[in-house]
This record gives structure tokens, sequence and C-alpha cells, in this order.
């Protein structure tokens, strides 16, 4: 995401993003880098070791040497000038602030060093090894010749030697600069965050990508850098994804042992492993599962290693070129590989080509990659593995680079144990370790302190630390335009889009719980005392009609009921006993049909259909898993409540099936509202007959005249409907006829009625039914869901979630989840900006106040 030049910026944001600017250029006019140290420091020491008075010689010396060398030396002059005019202004305060400053060890362009190590060679002066300037004491007075060598020496050369002498004094990582190893430390954490930002090619800065062909020995490399076995092994190509290897340099804990090593996969969350057989599993694991047809894959895997024996680096290892695809592997694995490691080895990333030293560097896949990026091999670092298995004096003359130039020149290493038995318990690490300075140790001649050729593993970590350090440096300015317009961009967005509101995923889920809790309150209501009586009823209506349906409408004698019910002379206790059966039948019916069941699944039926609706909608149809949830528990709790409630109520309706005592006041209610029912009754039926018949016979038609006319006229399913119709009809004769009995002086008679009127007496008594099974569901049932599923909510969807799940549940909504996307990009951004201008502090510290801001790191890139 870029800023629009088009977009208006204006108000506040105009007058942040100038403020910002203004600030960042002039953070930017200093260097924050350590780099600067070199020249603040290192000429200050130059010019305490050789006094003042040999400068102006050696400028002229300077003039005369550069004179006398090819054009490419342009670049040495330059810095050598810096270095010289650095030199005049920062000998006073050098002087002064010499004896408590801790100096660098700051690495030197490799040309720089060949210069004057040849000009050395020429004088016939012996070499010190690039000892000389090890903090700045090189040299002795000035003497013609050698006080401009000396000089040039003290300046340029006050970095580490990559003599096999570095092997010793610098294996040590405790020994390294502070300063550098924070530095360092500070950007790697400003990289990671950038790759959380930003996955693509505009925020970065370098890492160290190590490529070379399948079995040059890359692996032992990283491992012997990191001292341990951790890389998957085997034959069957188990690199198959690119592994970024962050170290971090952990400090020692005094007096402990045993360093405190372990690694972690941070994106997978495993937590720490301090066993590194366990991260050599897991990375096996995580490469072969990329299938054997696809071979290789680009997502990476992110290791960090903390340890107080590495230095702090970012390295990507990828898997090596192969020449030609086994039987099994994909026909265009080469390719694949090429372009995995192309993507890899573009800017601002370095390269670690890793060559094997007994094959011709002709031939090394590596070295061609590296050079169609990197022609002059500006960002190069050439590893020659396996120097033990060629001739000493071969090996010396791939070192030179002479066939094959590299800037950043070639580091040769030995990088596997050498077999002999272990005397007190080496590890692994260390056996490697003892095997390569054992060989360079017995190869003196060609390797030792007066060669100038780089060796051994820890000067390939110091190579990489110095280089990595300056090549991130040089990477900041940049890098921090580049941050400051993402910011700004980020910024408005966030204004424009949410006028700056934040939100978390907490408070999303918090707010999304109480509109969960909202509406399910509100959706109790309807299960409010009164609210339940009144459903319960209507169920037992409906039992009612079909008990009425069931004893008497279907039978012959109904009209006779009502007749006897019409007839004032007729008394009740007269009646004959069959209609009293006929009462009692369905009283029973009513009262033992399982009222306590049905009216309990009834109201579960309603509490579930209630879960249904509250996670209906939004914002719920983004959480379909929580929706399930919340379901399951929902259902669960009801699960377990059905036995209990439907048990309860049936034992409170028991008095019932023996007895029912019924005052006037509920025998008029009854009468009415049966009277209501069997109206509504009516209505239903006559539509259902109206309906009947339309379908037997169409609008219009005329009526059948004969039995055969009815035949050929009508399909059976219009002779169905048609016999429906009769039956409606005759039911809707029936209902009328009871209808005016329950209207009758009869039925308003009271309960002494009861027999001539079923329907008024069954009435009431599924009017207490519905009164006694409200009140015990209730308590059983309804009570206890309220209560319960709020704090299930809480607890199962709410409070039981860790950070990460929360997170997840926030982000499964689109809308916040680019509302939160852009609010932690633009946090990021910010962090990221905030680090980048702490650098600045770390410059102030540390820089002499009359050290000239000119020429940074540009010099050595
Ligand atoms: N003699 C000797 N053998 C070495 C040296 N470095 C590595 N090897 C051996 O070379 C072989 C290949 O080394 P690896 O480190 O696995 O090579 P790689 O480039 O990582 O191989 P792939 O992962 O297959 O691409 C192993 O058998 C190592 O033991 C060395 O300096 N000297």
């Amino acid at each position: 995401m870029f800023y629009s030049p088009l977009r208006p910026r204006q108000g506040i944001y105009s007058s942040y993003s100038q403020s910002f600017r203004r600030m960042h250029v002039r953070a930017l006019s200093y260097s924050t880098i350590p780099k600067v140290l070199v020249r603040a420091f290192r000429v200050p020491i130059a010019g305490a070791t050789v006094g003042a008075g040999a400068l102006g010689y050696a400028n002229y010396k300077f003039e005369e040497l550069k004179q006398a060398s090819a054009g490419w030396i342009t670049s040495v002059q330059e810095t050598a000038t810096d270095v010289f005019d650095t030199a005049s202004d920062g000998i006073k305060a050098a002087r002064s602030r010499l004896s408590e400053v801790q100096f660098p060890n700051v690495e030197t362009p490799g040309f720089l060093k060949d210069l004057f190590s040849s000009r050395e060679k020429y004088s016939g002066k012996e070499s010190d090894g690039g000892k000389g300037s090890e903090n700045g004491k090189s040299g002795g007075p000035p003497n013609g010749d050698d006080a401009a060598v000396a000089t040039l020496m003290a300046a340029t050369l006050a970095g580490p030697s990559y003599s096999s002498d570095e092997q010793s004094s610098q294996g040590n990582l405790e020994n390294q600069p502070n300063v550098l190893m924070g530095l360092t430390r500070r950007l790697i954490e400003i990289r990671t965050m950038l790759l959380s930002v930003d996955r693509g090619d505009s925020l970065k800065l370098p890492s160290i990508v190590v490529i070379g062909s399948q079995s040059s020995g890359k692996s032992s490399v990283l491992e012997a850098i990191v001292g341990h076995e951790f890389l998957p092994k085997g034959t069957n190509m188990v690199t198959r994804r690119p592994i970024e290897l962050t170290l971090v340099h952990t400090p020692a804990v005094p007096g402990n042992q045993k360093p405190q090593e372990y690694g972690e996969f941070p994106s997978l969350g495993l937590g720490k492993f301090s066993d590194f057989k366990q991260i050599q599993r897991t990375l096996t694991d995580l490469n072969l599962a990329v299938p054997a047809s696809d071979c290789v894959s680009n997502e990476p895997i992110d290791l960090r290693i903390y340890s107080p024996n590495v230095p702090d680096l970012t390295l990507i290892d990828l898997p090596g070129y192969i020449q030609i695809p086994s039987m099994d592997q994909p026909e265009t694995l080469k390719e694949q590989i090429a372009t995995l490691c192309d993507r890899y080895i573009q800017e601002p990333n370095l390269i670690l080509a890793v060559c094997a030293a007994d094959v011709d560097l002709a031939n090394s896949p590596a070295l061609r990659a590296s050079r169609k990026v990197d022609p002059l091999g500006m960002r190069t670092i050439g590893v020659i593995t396996k120097m033990d298995l060629v001739p000493p004096e071969a090996g010396a003359q791939i070192l030179t680079g002479n066939r094959y130039p590299l800037h950043l020149g070639y580091v040769g290493v030995v990088c596997k144990q050498s077999g002999k038995k272990s005397s007190n318990n080496e590890t692994a690490g260390q056996l490697v370790k003892r095997a390569e300075s054992d060989y360079f140790a017995s190869h003196k001649d060609y390797f030792g302190k007066s060669s100038s050729l780089m060796v051994g593993t820890s000067t390939l970590q110091n190579r990489l630390m110095t280089v990595l350090e300056s090549s991130m440096a040089s990477s900041l300015h940049g890098l921090t335009n580049g941050v400051q317009l993402e910011l700004e961009d980020a910024t408005y967005q966030f204004k424009v889009k949410y006028n700056d509101r934040r939100i978390t995923a907490e408070s999303y889920v918090a707010e999304t719980m109480d509109t969960l809790k909202a509406r399910f309150r509100d959706y109790t209501s309807q299960f409010s005392r009164p609210e339940l009586r009144a459903r319960l009823k209507e169920i037992l209506n409906n039992k009612v009609m079909e008990i009425m349906e069931q004893i008497y409408f279907s039978d012959a004698r109904v009209r006779e009921l009502s007749a006897l019910a019409a007839d004032p002379k007729v008394k009740p206790e007269n009646v004959e006993p069959y209609w009293h059966y006929k009462l009692e039948a369905a009283t029973s019916l009513l009262t033992k049909s399982g009222i306590g069941r049905d009216t309990t699944l009834r109201v579960v039926d309603g509490l579930r259909a209630l879960i249904d609706t509250i996670i209906s909608g939004e914002p719920f149809t983004h959480h379909p898993r929580a929706a399930e949830r919340l379901v399951a528990f929902g259902h669960s709790i009801l699960r377990d409540r059905i036995g209990v409630t439907s048990d309860q109520v049936e034992n409170c309706i028991k008095p019932y099936k023996y007895e029912i005592e019924v005052d006037d006041r509920e025998w008029e209610l009854g009468r009415t509202k049966s009277a209501d029912v069997v109206e509504k009754e009516i209505i239903e039926e006559k539509e259902k007959e109206k309906r009947a018949r339309k379908f037997s016979m169409p609008a219009g038609d005329a009526p059948p005249e004969s039995e055969e006319e009815v035949h050929y006229r009508f399909s059976p399913a219009q002779m169905i409907d048609a016999k429906h119709a009769l039956l409606y009809s005759d039911r809707v004769n029936i209902l009328r006829l009871r209808l005016s009995t329950l209207k009758s002086k009869r039925c308003k008679g009271g309960r002494t009625n009861d027999i001539l009127c079923p329907e008024a007496f069954l009435d009431v008594v599924a009017d207490k039914l519905a009164y006694t099974s409200a009140m015990f569901i209730n308590i059983e049932l309804l009570e206890h869901f309220f209560y319960e599923f709020p704090r299930q909510i809480d607890s199962r969807l709410n409070y039981n979630q860790d950070r990460q799940e929360v997170v997840a549940f926030a982000r499964e909504n689109p809308i916040v989840r680019e509302h939160l996307e852009l609010q932690e990009r633009k946090d990021k951004l910010e962090e990221i900006m905030k680090k980048l201008n702490s650098l600045t502090s770390l410059r102030t510290d540390i820089q002499p106040s009359s050290r000239r801001s000119k020429g940074l790191f540009g010099n050595m890139f």
C-alpha cells in the first residue's frame, strides 16, 4: 500500500506528516549506525597512534597511492579521505575519550585491506597478521612511507582481522562489542516486525540467504555457526521449504555452567525446544509435509535460536541447487529451486554462496546465480567448505578469489568432525570446531597469521555479523522513508474509515456476548408465566378438540346429546349412564394423556427455537463454530431438564386424574372459552370444506345428474376431495349444534350440566392442567435454563478463551478483521518508526560531537 500523491493532505494530517518528515530527515542526517563508529573512532585511533604530524604526510602518500591505483580505487579514496577529514576534526576528542571508550571491532572493506596488505608486502615489512590495528595500538613513530602506510592501516584495519588468528581471538561472542550486538539485535527486531507488517518487498531489511548446490555443505556451515546439529538430514531432498533462521545472542548467565540454549517456532506456538534433536525432527516433519510430488514450497519456516554462543543474525537456508531431478522428482524441480533461490537473493539480501572446495568454482550454481543479481559481488560472501578435501595450497588459492573475485571475499571452513575421539565429553559442535582449528593450525604456512586469507567458522560468524549490520544500516534510509509513507497512509485510512476509533478483539467478543445476552433477555419475555399458560392452554385446547372428536363427534348419537340439552324437562341426573361414561372417558383421556411430557417437550421446542433465533443474523452469521457450540450447550442444558420437569408436572397434575372441583366462575369461563374454540373450529372447517369442494368440482361446472356421470366426469382425486367436503360439511353441522348447546340456558346453568355440556367441563380441566403445568415447567425448566444459559455463554464462549482464540473469533467477522488489521498495521508501523528513531540515540551516545555526518555507510556497499 503506497501513499497516493492525489490524496488531500490537509489539517492535522499534513502538519503531522510534515513534522514527522522533518524529524525523520534530521534523524537521517546523522548515521545511526556503528559504521560511523568506524570513522568516528578509527581515525582518532590512528591519529593517536602516529601523531598529528604524520597526518599531513600520510595524506600526501595517500594521494600518491591513489593516483597509482586503478579506477576502482575511487571508493577507497572517498573512504580514506573521509577518514582523514574526520581525523583532524576528531583527534582532540579522541585523545580525551580514548581512555573511556571501548572500541568496536568494525569491519573494513576487503579490497581496502588488500590494498594495504599488498603495499606492506611490497615494502618488505613483516605482516602483523592483521592484528596491528587492534585497539589502535599498531605501529611505531611515523617514518616516511611507513608512516603513511601505518596511518592508513590504522585507519582502515581497525576492524577485525580476517586471518586465521581470528579463530581464537574472536570465537568468543561475549567479547563482541555491545554496541554492535545491540544494534544488530534491534535491526533484526525491526526486520521481524516488518515481516509481520508486509511480506512483500516494499519494507525490507536484509537477511543472509544461504545458497549452494546439494551437498555443498550449507547445513554443515549453519550448524557450525549455531554449534549444534539441528537441520534436517537425509538423502531424499529433505530441505523443501526455506528456513528463516533468526539467531539471537543471549548473554550467558554468570555462574551458570550450562548455557541457556533453545529454539522456538514462533508461528507454530510449540514453545521452547532445548533439545536440538527435537528441533531437527520438527524441521524434518515440516519439510517432509511438502508432498514429494511438489518437492519444494515457497512457504518459509520461521525458526529462532537463542544462545550465548550465537551472534545476532538472520539467515535463510534454501533447498540446494540440483543438476537433474531424479526419477521420483518433478521434471521442473531444477527450475523450481532456481526460481525460489532467485526470489530470495534479490536486494537487499546478502548472499552466502556456499561452494565445496573439491568442486571447481566454475561449476558452482551458487556463484552463477549470485553473479546474475550481484555481478560485482558487492553483497555476496563466498564460503568454501570442505577445505580439508583439497591440498592446502589449492584451498588457499581459491580463497584469494583471484579467479572469481567477490567484493566481500571468501571464507574457508571445515565443518566436519575429524573422527578423532573426544577427550572430555565434547559436544558435536565443539568437535567440529576443534577439527577445523586443528586443520588450519596444521597448515599455518597457508592459513597462519601471516596470511590475509579468511578462514574458520568464527571468522565467518564475525564477517556475517559485520556485513549484515552494515548492509542493514545502508538499507535504513530507504526503509525509514518507506515506513514513513506507509505510516502516513495507514493513519489517513484509519481516520477516514474508522474516525480513529480503536477496537480490540476482546472488546468485540464482549460486545458480541452482550448482544447475545440482550437478545436472549428480549426473547425470554415470551416465556413469562401468563404467556406460558396461554401457550399450554392452546396445546390443551387442541387436545380437547381431538378428544371431543374421538368420543362425541364421531358418535352417531351426538345429535341426541344436543337434543337432550335443548329439552328443559331433562334433568342431568336422569340422563342415561351412557353419557356419564362418555364424560368420564373424555376427562380421563385428557388428564392421563401424558400432559407432563407433552407440555414439557413443547416448551423445550420453544426454547430451542429461541436459541436458533438469537444466533441467527449478525454477528453470528460470521461465527458458525461459536453458534454451533452455543446450540450444543443450550440443548445439553435442556436435555438434562426434560426428564425431571415432565415427571414433576405429571406428579402435580395427578389429583386431577381422580377429582376435579369446579366453581361457578370457572364453569362460566370454561363455557365461554369452549364456545369460542368451537366457533373457531367451525370457521376452520368451513374453510376446509370450501377448498375441498373447489378441487372436487371447479366453479361454473354443472353438478352431475347421475351416478354414471360422476364416474366419467371426475378423477379419483376429485372424488376423494368431494368426500372430504361432505365430511367437513357434516362436521360443521355438528359443531354448529354443539355451539348452540354451549350458548344455551342449559349450559349456562352451571357445573351440574357437565354431562350435557362436556366441552365446557373439559375446558375447565384443561385450564387447570395448563396452570399447574406452567407453574412447574417454570420452576423446573425455565428458571434453570434462564439462569444457566447466560452463564454458559460467559464460561464457554467468553472467559474460557485464550488470547489467540479471542483474536481468531474477532477476525471471523470481516468488518472487524479489516478494522483490526488496519489498526495493528498502524500500531506496528508507529512502533517500527519509534525503533528506527531510537537508533539515533544510540548514535548520539557514542559519537564525538565534532564528527561530521558526511558519508555514513554508503561507501561500504
Ligand atoms: N570432509 C568434509 N565434509 C564435509 C564438510 N562440510 C560438510 N561435509 C559433508 O558433506 C556432506 C553434505 O553436507 P551438508 O551440510 O548436508 O550439505 P548441504 O549443502 O546442506 O546438503 P543438502 O541439504 O542436501 O543440500 C555431509 O556428508 C557432510 O558431512 C567439510 O568441511 N569437510
